[in-house]
């Protein structure tokens, strides 16, 4: 059998549920009344740590006929919890959960893994201070002990676009006395307004760049259906287009145009991709689609910091589909990645010289010639314990002969528990 036999995938596909919307599903869910629903919730470490805080916090959820019921205490029904909160590896439940305790009635620690307690918490707690709360960490990491306070509205423009802060300050100013307006410098993913638009049409104005948020205004339980993750969706993209022969169909994936940038740069490089739309609700509910890809051959492409907040998460596997095209990719404006459960661009270069992979890292990104063919200098393999990484590193051990071996892999269980069972399954 050629090797484009044994290792091209084909098939249908659904992945699971998307990270950021579950999260942000069980947060509004309990600080509305009434009883949510969730369909398709993924049940990742990540997703459980937010589930898991919000029991700790005093909120009943269930789980029944595979969905997800919370049963919400309103905006001042949380209690303290008598332990640390534990948010794992989640830099999104972190922030969100920092801008939510801000303004509450009791005080709050929050502690991490060694990875997220390495991770920066000014980006958060500056805004919010300004809003009156109060912290203490040891250098803005955690542990962070977060001393509920009446908070005031703040005029906030974010000096960096990232959906962790501005989410963090959405839930701070929904307690607080007086309007919050906050503005990004590009758009950054939007799941947290249009959720509490759902929840709570009064309040919140979206304009532009600019989100104003007017407290006081009651939410209320709503059924929510979360669509699958363009971002674990992204390894089968990337896999498909280039390994030879393959072609599939991913089913139900979310398009919010927030998250699509990786869509954008496929077909900048020439991908051969159909979006099928699914029907939407009205306006503020998440769209999806089907989207099916066949792999071809692929032109080089250029992107810089606007383009950075849509496929953020996607950069580690776009530097890998950079390494198959005909010509020399850039990557710049991508500092943010420095930040994440590993320093990604150390951490890409590092792994993907180890494959052979032409690529230079830059302070903000990479240039990638995919004219070079790899050839294998090191097949041990490290994920830095980054669940990104261990699944970029799998799908590009897909297109070398030599036997690899990723060491932390396990660490997929963050984002992606059923990666291996479907990678699987694609290739049989
Ligand atoms: O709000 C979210 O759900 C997320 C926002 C992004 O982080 P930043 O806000 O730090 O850019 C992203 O990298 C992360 O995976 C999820
Ligand atoms: C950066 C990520 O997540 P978080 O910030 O929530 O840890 C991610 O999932 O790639």
């Amino acid at each position: 059998m050629a090797e484009q036999d044994r290792t091209k995938l084909t098939g249908r596909i659904t992945v699971p549920g998307d990270k950021s919307i579950s999260h942000r599903s069980i947060i509004f869910a309990a600080i509305s009344t009434g009883v949510t629903t969730i369909d398709n919730f993924l049940k990742s470490a990540d997703c459980l740590s937010t589930m898991q805080a919000f029991k700790d916090l005093g909120v009943k959820i269930d789980e029944r006929d595979g969905q997800v019921v919370v049963t919400g205490v309103g905006l001042k029904g949380l209690t303290q919890s008598n332990q640390p909160l534990d948010m794992g590896n989640s830099g999104t439940s972190t922030r969100l959960i920092t801008g939510l305790l801000a303004g509450q009635h009791f005080d709050s620690t929050l502690v991490g893994d060694a990875s997220l307690s390495k991770r920066p918490m000014a980006r958060v707690t500056d805004p919010i201070s300004q809003m009156r709360a109060d912290f203490t960490s040891t250098e803005n990491h955690l542990p962070l002990t977060v001393f509920g306070r009446p908070l005031h509205g703040i005029h906030y423009r974010l000096p960096v676009a990232s959906a962790q802060v501005k989410s963090a300050i959405i839930l701070a100013a929904l307690q607080a006395t007086g309007d919050t307006v906050i503005e990004e410098p590009t758009a950054s993913r939007d799941h947290t307004e249009r959720m509490l638009a759902a929840f709570s049409p009064a309040s919140i104005d979206r304009e532009d760049h600019k989100i104003t948020i007017h407290p006081g205004h009651p939410l209320t339980a709503q059924h929510v259906t979360v669509p699958g993750d363009i971002s674990s969706a992204a390894f089968w993209l990337v896999a498909v287009a280039i390994v030879p022969g393959s072609s599939i169909t991913i089913e139900n994936v979310g398009i919010n145009q927030t998250r699509t940038g990786i869509l954008s740069v496929l077909k900048q490089m020439g991908a051969q991709l159909a979006i099928q739309e699914r029907p939407q609700a009205n306006e503020e509910t998440e769209p999806s689609a089907d989207i099916t890809i066949t792999a071809s051959a692929l032109k080089p492409f250029e992107i810089g910091a606007e383009e950075i907040p849509a496929l953020v998460d996607e950069v580690p596997l776009l530097a890998l589909l950079a390494a198959r095209a005909d010509g020399v990719s850039r990557i710049t404006g991508a500092e943010e990645l420095r930040f994440k459960e590993s320093d990604r661009l150390a951490v890409v270069a590092e792994e993907f010289h180890k494959l052979g992979i032409a690529i230079e890292e830059l302070p903000d990104g990479f240039v990638i010639d995919g004219r070079k063919s790899w050839q294998v200098q090191n097949t041990d393999l490290d994920s830095h314990q980054d669940h990104r990484i261990a699944m970029t590193l799998k799908i590009a051990s897909l297109l070398v002969p030599e036997d690899v071996t990723i060491r932390d892999f396990d660490a997929v269980n963050i984002s992606y528990p059923s990666f291996l069972a479907d990678l699987q399954r694609l290739r049989s």
